[in-house]
């Protein structure tokens, strides 16, 4: 008898953004799965062609698109539609908590919100343990060492592109506007990675997120520039054996592998390597103090008070950077002040509630340090 091939259910969280319109793109090329639902903000427009386009009856957002079902909340959707993947991609911590949502609900996690390993990475990866959900990474540094992974690693490296500072002399940094920050030199994402691809604290980031998905010491996790974004990430053997991951910067490669993974059912033709600049090179410290700022604090104390703060602080200066209201130099100040006021609180985290809780902390006092500074 013939057997059925079986369709994969997936859920979009966030589909109307970089992510997840591209998750949308990819799906479409892609046998096996069946998007049942979808989370937005408020981007109608978008959400009613991606429904429209892909015969989408759920979704969870604050605005009605006038057809399909409207949920209130991502547990909801989830209880009614009972994914097989849920493709997180909402960023910041409402992503954090869409995230802890959905490993209830779902059989694997593809995840592009890396704010979920920075702010409550122990709780996440518990969670997936005891209901068995599988977390295959969307970031394509952590795609590429989840591809190259093997247990006999000695370190890590990920590549960073060096964002839209990288050719600016120093003493312009400081002034810089949303729209020159907004121009990444290799990847078209959403706002808020944009601008932490420029302070490097979306990399600051990342050498947590793969902290946690590695388990690696954090000695054993390098950063360096590839200005073309064409090496996403090495991994160093002990028998000396370098295995280096490359390819376009196409975020679509690893999404599809997030979703096929084991198997490789998507296809992109193959880059043309003579095409990208294969230099790595050191991150420049007075460049991207911030990076720097938090690769010592790791060093010091690697624990999640801080992490949250950072997250928290770094939401809400971007958005005021990005609003106007403080300089680029500012996000630095609101992230520093802010990290050093939640350390000085000795608090101690031991549930998910008390994550919740110090990221309100964080955002109360990085809310009224930026009103102050606004003022001022
Ligand atoms: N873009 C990229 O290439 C990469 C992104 N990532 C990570 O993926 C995540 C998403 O990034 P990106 O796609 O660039 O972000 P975007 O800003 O492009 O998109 C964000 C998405 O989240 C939605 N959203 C925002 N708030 C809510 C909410 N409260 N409830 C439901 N949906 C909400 C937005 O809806 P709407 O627009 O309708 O308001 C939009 O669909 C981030 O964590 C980022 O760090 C990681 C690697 C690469
Ligand atoms: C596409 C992706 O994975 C992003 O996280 C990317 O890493 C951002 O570019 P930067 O290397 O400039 O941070
Ligand atoms: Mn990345």
């Amino acid at each position: 008898m013939e057997e059925k091939a079986t369709i994969k259910k997936v859920v979009i969280l966030g589909a109307t953004g970089s992510i997840g319109t591209q998750t949308v793109d990819v799906i479409k090329q892609l046998e096996g799965f069946k998007v049942v639902g979808i989370s937005f903000g408020s981007n109608i427009e978008q959400a009613r062609k991606i429904m429209e386009d892909l015969k989408i009856d759920y979704y969870v957002s604050n605005k009605d698109v006038g057809f399909g079902k409207r949920f209130e909340n991502t547990q909801q959707l989830l209880e009614e539609v009972v994914p097989d993947i849920v493709v997180c991609a909402i960023p910041g911590f409402e992503g954090v908590k869409a995230t802890i949502i959905a490993l209830q609900y779902a059989k694997r996690i593809a995840l592009a919100t890396k704010e979920a390993l920075v702010c409550a990475g122990p709780f996440v990866k518990k969670v997936a343990k005891e209901k068995d959900v599988e977390i295959i990474p969307v970031d394509s540094e952590h795609s590429a060492i989840f591809q190259l992974y093997e247990p006999h690693i000695e370190k890590i490296l990920i590549t960073a592109s060096g964002g839209a500072v990288r050719d600016v002399p120093l003493k312009y940094i400081a002034d810089l506007k949303p729209s020159d920050i907004l121009k990444h030199p290799t990847w078209s994402m959403g706002g808020r990675i944009t601008v932490d691809s420029s302070t490097m604290v979306n990399k600051l980031f990342e050498v947590i997120e793969a902290h946690e998905l590695f388990d690696l010491d954090y000695d054993r996790i390098e950063v360096k520039i590839n200005r073309s974004s064409f090496i996403h990430g090495i991994v160093f053997l002990k028998d000396g054996v370098i295995k280096i991951h490359a390819g376009k910067p196409d975020m679509r490669i690893p999404i599809a592998y997030a979703l096929t993974y084991p198997e490789r059912k998507y296809h992109s033709p193959v880059a043309d390597v003579l095409e990208f600049d294969l230099q790595l090179s050191d991150v420049e410290r007075e460049r991207y103090p911030l990076f720097f700022y938090g690769l010592d604090m790791l060093k010091r104390k690697d624990d999640l008070p801080w992490r949250i703060a950072l997250n928290a602080a770094d939401e809400l200066a971007v958005n005021a950077f990005l609003d106007g209201k403080i300089s680029f130099k500012g996000i630095e100040t609101v992230v520093r002040e802010t990290i050093e006021y939640i350390d000085s609180q000795n608090i101690i985290i031991t549930s998910i509630e008390d994550v919740y809780k110090t990221d309100e902390l964080a955002k109360s006092y990085a809310k009224e340090f930026i009103e102050r500074e606004v003022r001022k």
